[in-house]
């Protein structure tokens, strides 16, 4: 059996790179970088985008302007925007802005729940729960992520155990969807699955999404490992911008654009231009000064300069 029979036609990548992609930026990037960027990525095809969180300004500063971002974002029909919302306050702040979707975040990992939102893991599902049902009550759509699925920065390698708990504390509360994180990019294929199918315990397959990141260079091999089970949303960040302010040492999450290649060339829809989809990610790392962190911008843009 061929390699691509057996994995899903069409894959929905969830571009992350305007908010886990710039959270972690120390110099500030002004609303207006951002609200470009949310409009370059819309126009390169991509059906949703996480534009922000409504977290606290003295934990992440540079996420300060949520509210001005999200009411400078031109809304285009058939495009979602999620955002960020740890508690009750963010989320109140956020529904002011209409998003289509709100992100819960928990983690599998005691030691980076504490360092993340200043709670266990306990504490965490009780401050989400007002906010799941508040969501739900005005018809927002509620995704969670699971951080540390496979490891942690405090804690070490994380066991599939602990993300099975979390995924059922998280439908307990009415969370509709389950985004597996490998916050600090340590996962290989076979630990990503058992990650996944630890979710896929409480989740069905079309409520389960893969959030990776790259630092070990594994990021692609653990998203094609996904898709062999049937996985098919993904959380990636244009440029490969990202990393989180309390996962030191961690990068960027995998780059939008190498997804986007490796699902063309196995065949799979997208609906995403991925020229245009360059062209955003060359945008916004020209506003911060360095190359795209992408081996496909990287051949593309090298390939555009050579033929002139
Ligand atoms: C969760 C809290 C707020 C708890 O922080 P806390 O200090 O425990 O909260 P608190 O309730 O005690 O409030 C302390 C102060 O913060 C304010 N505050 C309280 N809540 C808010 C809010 N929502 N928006 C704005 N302000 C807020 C509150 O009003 C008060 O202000 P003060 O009276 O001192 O002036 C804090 O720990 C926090 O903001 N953490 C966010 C950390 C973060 O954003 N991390 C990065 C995102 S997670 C991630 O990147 C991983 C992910 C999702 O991508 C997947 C992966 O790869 O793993």
């Amino acid at each position: 059996m061929s390699l691509s029979s057996t994995l899903p036609s069409k894959v929905k990548l969830v571009d992350v790179g305007p908010r886990d992609g710039l959270q972690n930026e120390k110099q500030m990037v002004p609303a207006a970088v951002k609200i470009e960027l949310v409009q370059r990525l819309q126009q390169a095809g991509l059906k949703e985008i996480e534009v922000t969180s409504f977290v606290s300004p003295k934990w992440v500063p540079q996420m300060a302007d949520a509210a001005e971002v999200m009411a400078g974002i031109t809304r285009q029909p058939g495009v979602r925007y999620s955002v960020l919302t740890p508690n009750l306050k963010g989320f109140e702040a956020a529904l002011a802005t209409r998003p289509d979707e709100i992100v819960v975040f928990g983690a599998a990992s005691e030691a980076f729940s504490q360092r993340n939102i200043n709670c266990s893991i306990a504490e965490s599902i009780e401050r989400f729960r007002p906010v799941v049902e508040a969501a739900r009550a005005n018809g927002i759509y509620v995704r969670s992520a699971i951080s540390c699925a496979v490891g942690c920065p405090y804690e070490g390698e994380i066991a599939p155990e602990r993300v099975e708990m979390v995924a059922r504390l998280m439908k307990g509360i009415g969370v509709q969807h389950c985004g597996v994180a490998d916050t600090i990019g340590v996962g290989t294929p076979i630990k990503v699955q058992r990650a996944l199918d630890a979710a896929l315990r409480h989740f069905a397959i079309d409520d389960i999404s893969g959030h990776f990141h790259d630092t070990y260079g594994q990021a692609l091999a653990n998203t094609l490992a996904s898709l062999q089970m049937g996985v098919w949303q993904f959380d990636t960040s244009v440029a490969g911008l990202g990393g989180c302010p309390y996962a030191k040492g961690a990068t960027g999450n995998v780059s939008t654009e190498d997804v986007v290649y490796l699902l063309h060339g196995l065949g799979i829809e997208t609906g995403i231009d991925l020229d245009r989809l360059v062209d955003a990610g060359q945008y916004v790392s020209d506003f911060l000064g360095r190359k795209p962190n992408s081996r496909v911008a990287t051949a593309l843009l090298n390939k555009r300069q050579s033929a002139g």
